[in-house]
């Protein structure tokens, strides 16, 4: 394995795709680097907070990697204001379970539908040297989905900044200049280039 690699650990392919847009070689990146996604199945702590849980999950990553191999994953949650930051990390199965229609109706008869996005990133260096790095995007939770069903919630989530479009109705560009993720991973992006 080339030495400028990191594997990327998740089993998300529209993850995947933003994040191959977010660190993208710009031309201007030093040292270069590709990302290799791996599909392993990593374990989601429960009630812990948002870096205990990416955490746990890149230290099994670690552990299932050869030594020094670089690795990164991510985790990313849902967090409603009236309901202290619930769902959360737990947005997965409440998507997976009811799907997002009642996920939004959840709010219904709240006056507050705001909520943040968090993704968690953590990444483990060539010396296993661990680096948290977070995006949060604060938006509100629409009543009714649009745009496409293709990733999550994105049909629900309407970031404040922005144009009055959900996630989903916006292109991706527009939605990595300013989502959770791009966030997160433009720090990642500056670690990695020897910025920060
Ligand atoms: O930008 C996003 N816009 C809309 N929905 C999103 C976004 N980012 C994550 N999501 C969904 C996927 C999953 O239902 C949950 C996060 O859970 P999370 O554990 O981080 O993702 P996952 O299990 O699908 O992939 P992984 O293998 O990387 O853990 O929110
Ligand atoms: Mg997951």
């Amino acid at each position: 394995m080339a030495s400028n690699e990191i594997v990327f650990i998740t089993g998300n392919v529209n993850k995947l795709n933003e994040v191959r847009m977010l660190l993208a070689n710009d031309g201007a990146q030093k040292p270069s680097f590709t990302i290799r996604n791996m599909n392993l199945d990593l374990e989601e702590v429960q009630g812990a907070n948002l870096e205990e849980i990416a955490l746990t999950k890149c230290k099994e990553a670690v552990q299932k990697l050869p030594t020094g191999q670089a690795v990164f994953v991510e985790d990313t949650a849902l967090c409603f204001d009236e309901f202290n930051g619930l769902p959360g990390a737990y947005i997965k199965w409440f998507v997976k379970s009811m799907g997002v229609e009642k996920v939004a109706q959840m709010l219904n008869g709240f006056e507050n539908r705001g909520a943040k996005a968090v993704t968690t990133v953590v990444y483990a260096d060539n010396k296993g040297e661990f680096h948290t790095f977070q995006g949060i995007t604060a938006g509100t939770i629409v009543n009714t989905p649009r745009g496409s069903r293709t990733f999550g919630w994105d049909c629900i989530f309407q970031p404040n900044e922005g144009s009055g479009e959900t996630y989903a109705e916006m292109a991706k560009e527009q939605k990595n200049l300013i989502s959770q993720r791009g966030r997160a991973f433009a720090k990642l992006k500056m670690h990695l280039q020897g910025k920060s």
